[in-house]
């Protein structure tokens, strides 16, 4: 079911100095912000050789990503996005398999253009899991 690791996300408190450590830091190629406001973050990509980082910052009042940070204040690994071929069929295998989908089920267009979902974290060992069709 699951292919390439496409991303990595690291949810941020400060995303011009989590730019600057990889850009600066790290002499890593990133992306300009984009807010990605039917997901309540702003978004950069690192693009890597083998895969990319997705740095998170929140975007509005309502972020999904806001407990993470007040847990996490330096920020921390916020989830892992695999490829799907077909993520309406492998929504379905997985919920098949008694694994929880979160939200209302329905993928949205995530950060590349693609549709994505989120796999609850309890059923991925601690792991917030994104696939994304691609
Ligand atoms: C667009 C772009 C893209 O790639 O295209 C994106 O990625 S958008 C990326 C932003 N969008 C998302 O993250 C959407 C999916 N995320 C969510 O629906 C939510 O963040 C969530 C349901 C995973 C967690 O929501 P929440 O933090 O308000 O809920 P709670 O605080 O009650 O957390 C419930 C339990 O899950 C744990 N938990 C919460 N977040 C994470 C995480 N990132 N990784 C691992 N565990 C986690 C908490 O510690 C808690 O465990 P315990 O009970 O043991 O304390
Ligand atoms: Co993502």
């Amino acid at each position: 079911m699951i292919g390439r690791l496409n991303h990595v996300a690291i949810a941020v408190p400060d995303l011009d100095a989590a730019v600057s450590v990889y850009r600066d830091t790290l002499g890593a190629t990133v992306s300009e912000a984009v807010d990605q406001p039917d997901h309540g973050v702003t978004t950069v990509f690192v693009e890597l050789p083998n895969t990319k980082i997705e740095l998170l910052y929140p975007l509005g009042t309502n972020s999904p990503i806001a407990k993470f940070l007040e847990r996490n204040a330096a920020g921390g690994i916020h989830h892992l996005c695999y490829e799907v071929d077909d993520i309406h069929a492998a929504r379905d295998k997985l919920k098949a398999q008694g694994m929880r989908v979160l939200g209302d089920g329905e993928p949205k267009i995530g950060a590349h253009g693609k549709p994505v979902l989120f796999l609850h974290p309890k059923d991925f060992m601690g792991t917030l899991v994104e696939i994304e069709q691609v």
